[in-house]
């Protein structure tokens, strides 16, 4: 069988879409997996490098932009859709799946338009446009989040959860949590002071006002320098920078400006310090990290706010407003978390309690069950 994945343009789409893929293909040899997405999406290098086909097609954001870009945006949308029929009379997938994003929108309209099963995956509190659009043409909407539910037809609705890649699964899989004894003895054994990982990352991009914030954290920091080992993800632009003042203030840090293998990453961390994206959410709570969101401020209508208040609501994390955020503000909440692994413990606890690791496997189930 044959299913199409369309949409992206961040990791925050695109990866619930490759971990349904990584199901889907799973449950049959024969089966095969095509993704659509543009070439400015982190599809272009993402899916061609998990080893998956990708066509690219033409789509661009409408919402919220001045007249002649919302025209370009229209008629790039317009080809969009013709080069989606293109793809799906050549390929002819059985059933189609949106996950979010620009290229799923014409993609999936021109599925519909050929009676094609069609399927959309919601990974946020409240959706984007393109999903509310989409919405009326599917014949089931997948949501991570109960917040969501009010913005789609009941009908055919379905609180799965977000997909998680194998990557985390796996290492979910063989982990046992620690006991607060273990922690304890990690923590303060030998003489007191064991290390304490932090892992910051922000996002697919990484995140500028969390990478300075942490620079402007690290003067208050330097009397534990020697305790904290860190793991910086920076995005692209300010890697160098970040490295080169975690060695000038004698930290042991690790920066990336993007990293592979993030199983590999949160299996090691203490503290996850983080935007609240609906899948880093999905991924920090089914690894059973305690973790400290800061949302990115300017997502439409401050929907990863929404996300992580839906976990804070539970004790499942903390949470710091970037209008609040400050070096010394983000010492002290290390030094303060640091200093308290039980609080660490039970946090990241309850947010294992609020992961959904079955999402993938129910949502192939539901898109078998349509054809
Ligand atoms: C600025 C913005 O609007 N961001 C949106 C975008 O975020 P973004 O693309 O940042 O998505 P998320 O935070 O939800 O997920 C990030 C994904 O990228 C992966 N990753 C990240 C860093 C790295 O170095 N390597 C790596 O593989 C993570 O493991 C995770 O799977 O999509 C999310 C899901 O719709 C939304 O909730 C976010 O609001």
């Amino acid at each position: 069988m044959r299913l199409l994945i369309a949409g992206g343009g961040t990791g925050g789409h695109l990866f619930p879409g490759i971990a349904v893929a990584e199901e889907f293909l799973s449950r049959d040899p024969a089966n095969e997996v095509l993704f659509v997405g543009t070439e400015r999406g982190i599809e272009a290098r993402a899916v061609p490098a998990a080893g998956y086909r990708l066509e690219l097609i033409s789509a661009a954001g409408i919402r919220g932009k001045g007249g002649l870009s919302q025209i370009r945006g229209a008629a790039m949308m317009f080809y969009g859709y013709a080069q989606s029929r293109k793809i799906l009379k050549e390929w002819r997938p059985d059933m189609v799946m949106g996950v979010g994003g620009y290229a799923s929108l014409p993609m999936v309209l021109a599925a519909r338009g050929m009676r094609l099963p069609c399927f959309i995956h919601e990974q946020n509190a409240i959706p984007g446009l393109t999903n509310r659009l989409l919405a009326k043409f599917v014949d089931r909407v997948f949501i991570t989040l109960d917040e969501s539910s009010r913005f789609f037809p009941k009908g055919k609705t379905l609180l799965t959860g977000n997909p998680l890649r194998r990557q985390i699964l796996e290492m979910v899989a063989g982990q046992t949590p620690p006991s607060i004894a273990e922690i304890h003895q990690q923590q303060y054994g030998n003489g007191g002071g064991g290390p304490f990982r932090l892992f910051i990352f922000g996002g697919s991009q990484g995140a500028h006002a969390i990478n300075m914030a942490m620079l402007a954290a690290l003067p208050h920091l330097e009397r534990y320098a020697a305790r904290l080992e860190i793991t910086h993800q920076t995005g692209e632009k300010d890697a160098a920078l970040v490295a080169e003042a975690y060695r000038n203030h004698g930290f042991n840090a690790s920066v990336m400006p993007f990293i592979q293998d993030m199983a590999a990453v949160y299996r090691r961390a203490d503290l996850v310090i983080c935007r609240a994206g609906a899948t880093t959410i999905a991924e920090v709570t089914a690894c059973g990290k305690a973790c400290l969101f800061i949302p990115f401020p300017f997502a439409v209508d401050d929907h990863q706010r929404r996300n992580a208040e839906a976990f804070l609501k539970k004790g499942a994390g903390f949470m710091l407003l970037e209008r609040e955020l400050s070096g010394e503000r983000l010492a002290g909440i290390i030094h303060e978390l640091a200093e308290s692994p039980e609080t660490v413990q039970r946090t990241g606890a309850l947010a294992f309690g609020l992961a959904r690791l079955d999402a993938a496997r129910i949502i192939v189930d539901e898109m078998m069950k349509t054809l």
